[in-house]
């Protein structure tokens, strides 16, 4: 029996995840640092747990969606945190995207206790959330993934099993990563066009009709060219996955140039204020003003 299931973090993400839950049917227990983030699922059908602790004991399997690798930390080993209410019977599925050392450390507590963790991060953003679209990339206990499986479903159209705990991490950074550098690569092609005269809207033509035609550039774009970034994916969570995947490439010895490049644009934009704002936001960074319309 797998239900009720258990969700811890209700951002971006997360709020999406256990709406689509609830609408599939499923009982579901939340927790949020923020409690006043409950009220609405609480309407549609969730209920509200004390504590992280308090969501485990009540639930065989709990989720969790934080924002990074010191809060996922602080919710598994802090007071009342996930490790209070593990034991033989109880499972933990951390869906945030944190480094594969974070995922270990967690998971061997978790285990160590008798519970079972898979480590799951997400591909896809606000919207494929919303749409159950997500893809995710789990590592660590198999028969948990199984058990799991028909969640996964519900929350994403693809879910992949990679093995050892830490792959899911590292596979996640890594695709944020590459994303990070399409993104500033994009960033430089519209301000190179602005300043050398050319139209941007045209530049965007040219790459949508050719080889490098993709979701991300159709999306950022246009966003990226007026100026308006609604918030699907925090610049700040993205240079954080940066940051992760330069010290997986530090830790294995690959060079990642291209990458580190674009995660100094990312350190510039946070340190301009567009932390909160969408990852877009890193052209009005590299562009140096703010876009004339
Ligand atoms: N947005 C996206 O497109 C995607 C995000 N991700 C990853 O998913 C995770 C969540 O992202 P997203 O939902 O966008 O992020 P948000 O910033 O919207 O939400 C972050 C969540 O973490 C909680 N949190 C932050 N600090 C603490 C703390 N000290 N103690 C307890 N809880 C805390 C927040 O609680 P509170 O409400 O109280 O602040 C909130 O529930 C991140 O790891 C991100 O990198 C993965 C794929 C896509
Ligand atoms: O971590 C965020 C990923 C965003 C995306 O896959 O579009």
């Amino acid at each position: 029996m797998a239900e009720p299931y258990g969700f811890l973090g209700l951002g971006i993400m997360g709020t999406a995840m256990v709406r689509n839950l609830i609408k599939a049917g499923k009982k579901v227990v939340v927790w949020n640092r923020t409690a006043s983030k409950c009220e609405e699922l609480v309407q549609e059908g969730a209920k509200a747990g004390k504590s992280p602790a308090d969501v485990v004991a009540q639930c065989p399997i709990t989720f969790a969606m934080l924002a990074q690798d010191e809060v996922a930390l602080e919710v598994t080993f802090g007071p009342d945190g996930v490790l209070n209410g593990i034991k033989e019977g109880k499972a933990y599925v951390d869906a945030s995207t944190v480094g594969p050392n974070t995922s270990k450390k967690i998971s061997d507590a978790v285990t160590k206790k008798g519970g079972r963790y898979l480590e799951a991060p997400v591909s896809g953003t606000k919207q494929p959330a919303e749409q159950g679209k997500l893809i995710f990339l789990t590592a660590g206990d198999k028969s948990l993934f199984s058990d799991v499986k028909p969640a996964l479903d519900i929350l994403g159209s693809k879910a992949l099993f990679l093995g050892d705990v830490g792959n899911g991490a590292r596979m996640k950074v890594t695709v944020n990563m590459v994303m990070g550098t399409m993104l500033n690569a994009l960033s430089e092609g519209l301000a190179l066009s602005e300043k050398a005269g050319l139209s941007q809207e045209s530049l965007l033509e040219v790459l949508d009709a050719g080889a490098m035609s993709c979701g991300l550039f159709k999306t950022k774009g246009p966003e990226m060219l007026k100026g308006e970034y609604p918030v699907s994916f925090p610049l700040k969570h993205h240079q954080k996955d940066m940051r992760l995947a330069l010290a997986v490439g530090d830790e294995v010895a690959q060079p990642l140039p291209v990458a580190a490049a674009a995660d100094q644009n990312f350190i510039l934009a946070k340190s301009l204020g567009y932390g909160n704002e969408d990852t877009a936001a890193v052209y009005k960074a590299l562009r140096g003003t703010e876009k004339r319309v």
